[in-house]
């Protein structure tokens, strides 16, 4: 027998307001290549099959300027929803998630991470469906240090534990919303997975892309451009 095909929805969260960037607007709306970045990113979740409908969330009073200037322009159609987030990142991620009426399995992605590929998607997906909860990360290059208030050395964590964790963060709709609705939001919930771990629940880590970058400080744009360019040459 067939196995039912499972809905796959999307939220990807730009509510925010790019403070370590500091540049004129906010960086989800910086042009990399005459494009602006959140419309890299939605374009990738457009483009995957899997990907049902994606739900937006937007700053405050952005919701008219995103549909005109991102969604109507670059024909961004599979992105069903577009509402506001709110102050904390996780504030904006549950207000994506109370817009999806019905899912099965749900991505939680960065809108500021456009080079985001559709295997890590793909791949997401798949083990969300076994697993329930999944991360996807990279292995540190750099030695990490836990330091004190005196900056001096608390210790050092063994590398070969610590992982840089990205987006998509993948998860059975229904184990996520529960987590969520149990409302225990802090500073310390800088992801999503935070959160199910909060609650007790296992989360999966696979593979990611070191490529998967998240656009947060000014150096970064030179390493979009740099990765923009590898990918016209080839
Ligand atoms: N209240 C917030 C904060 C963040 N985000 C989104 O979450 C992603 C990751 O957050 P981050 O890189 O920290 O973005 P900003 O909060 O915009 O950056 P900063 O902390 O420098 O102000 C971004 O796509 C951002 O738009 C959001 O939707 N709502
Ligand atoms: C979700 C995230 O992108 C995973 O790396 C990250 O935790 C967001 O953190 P930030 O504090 O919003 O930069």
């Amino acid at each position: 027998m067939e196995k039912e095909k499972q809905q796959v929805k999307a939220v990807v969260v730009a509510g925010g307001k790019g403070k370590r960037m500091g540049a004129s607007c906010h960086k989800q709306y910086i042009m990399l290549h005459n494009k602006p970045v959140l419309a890299h990113t939605l374009q990738v979740f457009q483009d995957c099959t899997e990907i049902e409908e994606i739900v937006l969330v937007v700053g405050e009073g952005e919701v008219e300027f995103c549909q005109k200037e991102i969604l109507d322009k670059y024909q961004l159609s599979k992105v069903a929803r577009v509402v506001e987030g709110g102050k904390e990142r996780f504030h904006s991620v549950y207000n994506g998630l109370v817009a999806i009426d019905n899912c099965s399995i749900v991505l939680i992605h960065d809108g500021a991470r456009p080079f985001v590929k559709e295997e890590i998607i793909l791949n997401s997906i798949m083990e969300a469906q076994r697993e329930g909860a999944v991360i996807v990360g990279v292995p540190v290059k750099d030695t990490i240090k836990i330091i004190n208030d005196n900056m001096e050395v608390a210790n050092t964590p063994a590398r070969k534990t610590l992982w840089a964790i990205q987006t998509p963060q993948t998860f059975r709709y229904s184990l996520l919303r529960e987590a969520y609705d149990k409302n225990q939001w802090d500073e310390s919930i800088t992801d999503d997975a935070s959160l199910m771990e909060k609650v007790g629940q296992r989360v999966k880590v696979i593979m990611g892309d070191y490529e998967n970058i998240k656009l947060t400080t000014p150096d970064d744009l030179l390493i979009a451009e740099k990765i923009l360019m590898k990918g016209e040459e080839n």
